[in-house]
């Protein structure tokens, strides 16, 4: 039977500065650059969880160094990509979506797989842009393989990343490396998340490499070389969101220190979003600090920009009185589970009232009652969990060890949050 973890219940205003590990969408693009790059880098305050950690493993497969530094830090060494390699993608859809186009440079085969919820996500779009621009791919989701030859000429592509901005940033990050660079469209009649790929772009640009956005849905990465790395990553903003909300849905006050003043990330969003819902939320030199109100607003948004906070932000619905609307979602239906259907269920197990819609979900602030919370093997519908736990005694999320897909030690982080003992 899955261990169940008895989210604690917050016996008073949580009040406390939680310092939160680095990004995974940086430090994973991070690592790809710099197993491309042209020299050593150096990568501070990376993210160690299950999900930078694969793909560490699957860069150093096809013959990347990838070794401890000084004080937590990656240093990473560029070598001659081969195969044959084995690639674990977990669930990280990351390594999915980054790794195929790196393999594709590498001489010899590489096969891929992950865990089994990892082989329903979507993932065919890039697998067919590869092979449209001339790799040898076989297969359309995990388990497939890559047989490199060692280069790939690159050119043009036209893609539908209506499912995932990831296809878009794959493909872009090893494109200085094709030999005519690439260009990239997207016809489809959504893009999600287009602030990562414009973090996409942006390291790219940092690390030396030309790239053209000028025109609506198209990148063009000009052939180069990419320069290494030494880079100091920021906090996780995304993950951040759970304990910001711990104060929100407490009344409360936390801190989050090192919140820079301008990011590439889109959880600095949840700044508005929790300021919409009443909270306050002040950036200075000492962090990012939210303080909660007496009762949260409900909110109407639209979070196709910022999809990954989605679960945070229902928590929070579920526990404001009123409707609360939540727009511009479909393709969470292919995260690391139909995170929609999962959200509906699991509020509604609890007493809660969620409808999901075409593109979202529809959620009544509802007193809620304790029951086992699922999660899918997601780390977001766990914390998602935790934040409910706050307020409704009874809470039992199952898997919390799932959280360690992105956050390496979540359950003692927010036992000591609420001053308690993990
Ligand atoms: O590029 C990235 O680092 C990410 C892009 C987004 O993916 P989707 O566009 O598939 O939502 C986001 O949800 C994911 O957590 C991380
Ligand atoms: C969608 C997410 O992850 P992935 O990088 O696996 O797509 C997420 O972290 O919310």
């Amino acid at each position: 039977m899955t261990q169940l973890w008895p989210a604690p219940v917050a016996d008073a205003p949580v009040r406390a500065t939680v310092p939160l590990p680095g990004s995974k969408s940086i430090t994973n693009r991070a690592l790809v650059l710099a197993a491309l790059a042209s020299g050593t880098s150096t990568l501070r305050a990376p993210l160690r969880s299950r999900d930078t950690e694969l793909m560490a493993a699957a860069l150093r497969s096809l013959g990347a160094q990838v070794q401890d530094g000084p004080g937590g830090s990656w240093l990473v060494a560029p070598a001659e990509l081969r195969g044959p390699a084995h690639v674990d993608c977990g669930l990280a859809g990351t390594v999915m979506r980054f790794v195929p186009p790196v393999a594709a440079l590498a001489e010899g085969r590489v096969e891929f797989d992950g865990d089994p919820q990892a082989r329903k996500r979507p993932l065919d779009t890039v697998l067919d842009a590869l092979r449209s621009l001339g790799a040898d791919v076989v297969g359309s989701s995990l388990p497939f393989e890559v047989r490199g030859t060692g280069t790939l000429v690159g050119g043009e592509v036209t893609i539908d990343a209506s499912a995932s901005s990831q296809f878009v940033s794959g493909l872009l990050l090893s494109a200085p490396c094709f030999a005519e660079g690439l260009t990239v469209r997207h016809v489809g009649e959504t893009l999600p998340s287009q602030p990562h790929i414009d973090m996409t772009v942006a390291m790219l640009r940092a690390a030396g490499v030309e790239v053209a956005d000028d025109e609506p849905d198209t990148w063009r990465v000009s052939p180069g070389p990419i320069r290494a790395l030494d880079l100091d990553v920021e906090p996780d903003l995304s993950n951040a969101t759970p304990f910001l909300a711990a104060a929100a849905v407490t009344g409360g006050s936390l801190t989050v220190p090192g919140w820079p003043a301008e990011t590439t990330q889109p959880g600095d969003a949840i700044r508005d979003i929790l300021t919409r819902m009443g909270a306050t939320a002040t950036r200075d030199e000492s962090g990012l600090t939210v303080s909660g109100p007496g009762e949260l607003a409900p909110i109407d948004i639209d979070l196709r920009e910022v999809g990954e906070l989605t679960p945070t932000v229902a928590a929070l619905a579920a526990l404001a009185p009123g409707t609360s609307r939540l727009r511009g979602i479909a393709h969470l239906r292919g995260h690391e589970t139909d995170r929609l259907a999962a959200l509906e269920t699991e509020l509604n197990k609890l007493g809660g009232s969620a409808r999901q819609t075409d593109d979202g979900l529809l959620i009544e602030g509802a007193p809620l009652h304790g029951g086992s919370w699922h999660s899918y093997a997601d780390h977001r519908m766990a914390t998602a969990g935790a934040i409910l736990g706050l307020r409704v005694p009874g809470v039992e999320v199952a898997d919390i060890a799932t959280t360690g897909k992105t956050i390496p030690d979540f359950p003692g982080m927010w036992a000591e949050m609420l001053g308690k003992q993990a």
